[in-house]
């Protein structure tokens, strides 16, 4: 088991970077405003250029895995270079790679992202429980045999998420980790993030949009919340500290598009990335 838990090694990058979590995002529409061909070529330079812009500067990275696999094996190739790139350096790597299937398979999602000497290695790795929480088990024992975590996706920023995650359960279809009728699908997956992180590691974190309330008890809850929505989908710092105002020690706010506009000046990305991440301590101070 590795020394260090992923709530510590957390704790510390936050505490000497902030808490921003900025997204590589290689959007079709940014590779054409930033002068780049719409192929892996121009995704591998679109990520040289964040890597330089962002490393030692914030927390957190996020390579958002599909805009890389759009490309193929080559995709793959430049995602494996940037994710160990950024680790090497000392920056924190969530894999936004929202992957979950029956637990057997998920064994192997698991070791792809979380394994300790494979090509994809990350810090952290997004998940979807939408296949049973249990279904994740193979994955929480890696991610925490290796001090690395998970980011189970609890209530979503999009529009969408609300017509699955806040449907209310029937408290008999809950396997006894929630009490009670009227119990929310996203707040189940909550209460299942409490039940597994009584270890004190911290390595299941949740996603929680920032878009809009959440709706959700998080008082029993001390993990890494990751809060997407941050800018191009609307949120504002003000939001984050409304939403998460009692549940803000490991609080994530991810931004991607936002800050990517800025580009593909280095200098205008990290300028941009450090006004947010500045903004976001303070906001949250
Ligand atoms: O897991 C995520 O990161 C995620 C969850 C969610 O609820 N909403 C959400 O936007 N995301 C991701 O966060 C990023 C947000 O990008 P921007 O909208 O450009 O800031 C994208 O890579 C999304 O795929």
């Amino acid at each position: 088991m590795s020394q260090l838990s992923w709530g510590s090694r957390l704790r510390s990058a936050i505490a000497d970077r902030g808490r921003l979590c900025v997204g590589i995002d290689p959007h079709p529409s940014l590779l054409r405003a930033w002068g780049l061909p719409e192929t892996a070529g121009g995704v591998e330079t679109f990520a040289e250029i964040c890597v330089e812009a962002f490393v030692g500067d914030v927390a957190l990275v996020k390579p958002q895995v599909a805009f890389f696999e759009a490309y193929g094996s080559a995709g793959y190739a430049v995602l494996e270079r940037t994710i160990s790139v950024v680790r090497a350096a000392g920056t924190l790597v969530i894999a936004d790679a929202k992957r979950g299937d029956i637990g057997s398979t998920m064994a192997a999602y698991s070791q792809a992202w979380l394994g300790e000497d494979v090509p994809l290695a990350s810090d952290a790795v997004t998940v979807s429980p939408y296949l049973g929480f249990g279904a994740l088990e193979p994955a929480v024992e890696l991610a925490t045999e290796h001090g690395r975590g998970l980011f189970v996706l609890a209530r979503t920023s999009n529009p969408e998420g609300g017509q699955l995650q806040a449907a209310q359960l029937d408290a008999a279809e809950l396997s006894g980790v929630s009490a009670g009728k009227g119990v929310s699908v996203a707040q189940s997956i909550v209460d299942a993030a409490v039940a597994q992180n009584r270890d004190g590691r911290d390595t299941v974190g949740l996603v929680v949009g920032a878009t809009r309330g959440h709706g959700l008890d998080l008082s029993e809850f001390s993990g890494p919340i990751l809060a997407p929505g941050l800018g191009a989908q609307g949120a504002t710092v003000a939001d984050l500290a409304e939403i998460f105002r009692d549940s803000r020690e490991l609080l994530l706010p991810n931004t991607s598009r936002d800050v990517l506009r800025h580009g593909p000046s280095v200098s205008a990305l990290r300028e941009a990335a450090e006004r947010v991440r500045d903004d976001v301590e303070n906001g949250l101070a």
